[in-house]
């Protein structure tokens, strides 16, 4: 009775001792995070079948009704590199702006910029990589080439008052170079700040990252880029996205993207799959008491909505796990 007492306590302080370890490591984690909800752009963009411009701005109107702050619409790319965004001017014209929430659209060059803009526009995101290779698959052009055409955007928005958010890819391997050195994204990634971008967006395209090569990468970007205008971008591919967030979490980064019930990948990376699923992040951070402003309630019915109207399961477990689809 004495040594399973004993045992009992000896649990109870195990316990007490992890307690303590989480409650110290928690106290880096930011107090509010900004969720950027990139379902319509990159959960879309992917699909083999054309979905319906009314689908997508039913879509857009729950993700604003469910109050996420920042949703990213649509990309003013060339229609015959991605035709599901072909509807680009449609979609940005036809969803409700809902005040506070902005609606951002990815631009790769002056041309999607320019009509970015006439549609209505306020903010724009540009995209290029720490990979040579993938810049060439994805814009068809160099690193040094893509610094060029977004040099003309953000002279042209800086003008205009238009806000622009950099993504850089690959941050933590390439479909076609493989691993990627921290060096690299923080060279790309402090090159798209000193032109201007606000907020640097540090994508896991293909999901490949583990927490460990997330903090070492961080570490490298943290030391050329402020941490307040550092952003992670989760594939999920091997179930590693909402652990490599946590770790970004946990080194201070307070802006996540992801994507209603999963949905994403990119065209022109082999092997992408989705990316984190809001409702899991959603459902993580209030865990941890960080506030999101998001309605839950009706970021799930914004899945159920879209997941139905695509003919899917959701990919995000915590939808499946209330509402059962
Ligand atoms: C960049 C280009 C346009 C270069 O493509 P290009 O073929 O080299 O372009 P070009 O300048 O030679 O022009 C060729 C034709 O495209 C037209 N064109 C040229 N630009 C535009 C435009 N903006 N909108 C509409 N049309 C355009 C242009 O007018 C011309 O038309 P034509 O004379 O043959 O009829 C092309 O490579 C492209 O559109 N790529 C986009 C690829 C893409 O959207 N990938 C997915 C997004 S990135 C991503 O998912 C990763 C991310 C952001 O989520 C983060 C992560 O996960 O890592």
């Amino acid at each position: 009775m004495a040594v399973a007492r004993s045992a009992v306590r000896q649990r109870l302080l195990g316990l007490a001792s992890v307690k303590a370890v989480n409650t110290s490591s928690m106290s880096t984690f930011p107090k509010q995070v900004k969720i950027v909800e990139v379902g319509p752009r990159d959960g879309l963009q992917n699909e083999k079948n054309i979905v319906p411009t009314p689908v997508k701005i039913r879509m857009i109107d729950m993700l604003s009704e469910a109050g996420l702050p920042v949703i990213e619409a649509t990309s003013f790319v060339s229609p015959k590199w991605v035709p599901q965004m072909a509807d680009h001017t449609e979609v940005l014209k036809g969803i409700q702006k809902f005040p506070g929430i902005s609606y951002s659209v990815l631009t790769p060059n002056l041309k999607g910029y320019q009509a970015a803009v006439a549609a209505g526009a306020k903010e724009v995101s540009i995209f290029g990589a720490a990979s040579e290779l993938f810049t060439q698959k994805n814009i068809n052009c160099s690193i040094d080439e893509s610094f060029q055409r977004f040099d003309q955007i953000l002279k042209a928005a800086r003008a205009a008052s238009i806000s622009v958010r950099g993504y850089v890819s690959c941050v933590l391997g390439c479909p076609y170079e493989g691993k990627i050195s921290p060096v690299k994204v923080a060279e790309v990634s402090k090159r798209m700040y000193s032109m201007g971008c606000y907020e640097i967006s540090l994508g896991d395209t293909i999901g490949v990252g583990t927490p460990r090569a997330m903090k070492d990468m961080l570490s490298a970007v943290m030391q050329e880029v402020p941490l307040t205008a550092l952003a992670v971008h989760c594939h999920d591919t091997y179930g590693q996205a909402l652990a490599n967030t946590l770790m970004a979490l946990q080194m201070g980064v307070s802006v996540v993207d992801s994507s209603v019930a999963g949905l994403g990948g990119c065209p022109y990376a082999q092997g992408a799959s989705g990316n984190l699923a809001t409702e899991d992040l959603v459902y993580m951070l209030e865990g941890l008491g960080i506030h999101t402003g998001v309605n839950f309630q009706k970021l799930l019915e914004a899945g159920t909505f879209i997941c139905q109207a695509l003919n899917r399961k959701t990919s995000s477990k915590v939808a499946q796990a209330t509402c059962k689809l």
